[in-house]
C-alpha cells in the first residue's frame, strides 16, 4: 500500500514510522530543517512503545514526485489545511483515501472542495508526540490508535484495507461507521482541555483534582456538546461522563499540543477549537460563556507569543 504522510510533526511522524516500520511503501511531504534532518540522519520515532529510526527515510517536500497514492495521511495543523490541501493534489488519484488528523471538526469540509469529495475521509488522531528537534519525534505514553471512516458511514473496501494495514504496524485502528461522533467525542475533550491547559501551561495531572479547576472541565465540555447536539451530531447520552473519566485516568504528564505550542511561543490552533464552539454556539443559539472567556484571554497568543 502506497501512504503519503503530509506533515511528518508530532501525528504524521509518529504513525507514518510506525507504517513503514510495518513495510508499508511511506512518503513523508516534510519542508525546511525538519526535512533536511530526514533526509541526512532518517526519521527518529522516540516511544516508550520502542524506538523507530528509519533510514534511509523517503521523504520530500515535492508531491508531484510522488504521484498517486492509496492513502494520504493528512497531519498538517489546522492554519495550513488549505495551503497543504492544494499542495497534495497531485497524490490524489481516483481512488485515493486523505484522511485528515487534525484536531477539530471542520477539517474534512476544508479539504472537499480542494481534493475533490470523494477523496475525503473521517479521522480522529489518539496519540500524543511533538518535534523533540528536526528529524526526532517523541511520543508521549503509549497510546497509538487512529479512528476513521467514510463520512457517510458506509463501510468501504479502502478503510478495510487500511484497517489491515494499521493492524501489521501495531497502530488500534478503528474503522468507524460513525466518524462525525467519534470527531465531536475527541472535540469535547480537546477544545476544552486545549484552552484550560494553556491557559494554566500546566499539564492535566496538575489540573484535574483541584476543587477549583475541576467544575471548569464539567463546564466547558457541557457547552461543547451542547452545541454538538444543536449542530446534530449524535452523541451519546452520558458523553460528558465519559470524558470525565477520560480525563480522570489520562497519563498525569498528558499535555495538550495547542497548550505545547503556546509553551513554545508558536501560533495556537484556538480559533479551530474553543473559537468553533464560541462561533458555532451563536449560530445555534446555545451559549458558551466558559469558551468564550477562555477564546478571549488566549486570542492574542494565537500567532505566537505577542511582542
Ligand atoms: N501532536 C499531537 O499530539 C496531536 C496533534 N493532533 C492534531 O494533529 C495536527 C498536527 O499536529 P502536530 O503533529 O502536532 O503538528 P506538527 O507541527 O508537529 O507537524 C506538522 C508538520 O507539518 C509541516 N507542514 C505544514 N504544511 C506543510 C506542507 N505544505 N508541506 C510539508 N510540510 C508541511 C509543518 O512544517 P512547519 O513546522 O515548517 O510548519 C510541521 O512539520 C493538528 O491539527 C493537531 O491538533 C491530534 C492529536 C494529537
Ligand atoms: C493527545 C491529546 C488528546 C492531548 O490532550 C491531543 O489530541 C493533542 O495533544 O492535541
Amino acid at each position: 500500500m502506497r501512504i503519503a504522510v503530509v506533515g511528518a510533526g508530532g501525528v504524521g511522524g509518529a504513525y507514518g514510522a510506525a507504517l513503514a516500520k510495518a513495510g508499508a511503501d511511506v512518503t513523508f511531504i516534510a519542508r525546511g530543517v525538519h526535512l533536511a534532518a530526514m533526509k541526512s540522519k532518517g526519521l527518529k520515532l522516540e516511544s516508550q512503545r520502542g524506538d523507530i529510526h528509519l533510514v534511509p527515510t523517503q521523504a520530500t517536500d515535492d508531491p508531484k514526485t510522488v504521484g498517486p497514492v492509496d492513502v494520504v495521511l493528512f497531519c498538517v495543523k489546522l492554519w495550513d489545511v488549505e495551503s497543504a490541501g492544494e499542495a497534495i493534489k497531485p497524490m490524489v488519484g481516483k481512488d485515493t483515501a486523505v484522511i485528515p488528523l487534525q484536531n477539530g471538526v471542520d477539517a474534512a469540509d476544508r479539504l472537499m472542495p480542494i481534493v475533490g469529495r470523494q477523496a475525503v475521509m473521517g479521522g480522529v488522531a489518539n496519540i500524543s508526540a511533538t518535534i523533540a528537534e528536526p528529524g526526532v519525534i517523541r511520543q508521549t505514553g503509549t497510546v497509538v490508535r487512529m479512528v476513521f471512516g467514510e463520512l457517510d458511514g458506509s463501510r468501504s473496501a479502502r478503510g478495510e484495507a487500511f484497517a489491515n494495514l494499521c493492524a501489521q504496524a501495531g497502530i488500534d485502528g478503528v474503522l468507524s461507521a460513525a466518524i462525525q461522533t467519534e470527531l465531536w467525542m475527541k472535540f469535547i475533550l480537546l477544545a476544552s482541555n486545549a484552552s484550560i491547559m494553556a491557559l494554566a501551561r500546566l499539564p492535566v495531572g496538575k489540573l484535574r483534582d483541584d476543587p477549583d479547576i475541576a467544575p471548569w472541565f464539567t463546564t466547558a465540555y457541557e457547552e461543547v456538546a451542547a452545541v454538538g447536539r444543536a449542530a446534530g451530531i449524535a452523541l451519546p447520552a452520558d458523553a460528558v461522563d465519559k470524558t470525565l473519566n477520560f480525563n480522570r485516568t489520562a497519563p498525569p504528564h498528558l499535555i495538550p499540543s495547542m497548550a505545547v505550542d503556546l509553551l513554545r511561543g508558536n501560533r495556537i490552533e484556538l480559533p479551530w477549537l474553543s473559537g468553533k464552539v464560541v462561533e458555532l454556539g451563536r449560530k445555534y443559539g446555545v451559549p458558551t460563556p466558559t469558551h468564550a472567556f477562555m477564546y478571549a484571554t488566549l486570542k492574542p497568543y494565537v500567532m505566537g507569543k505577542p511582542v
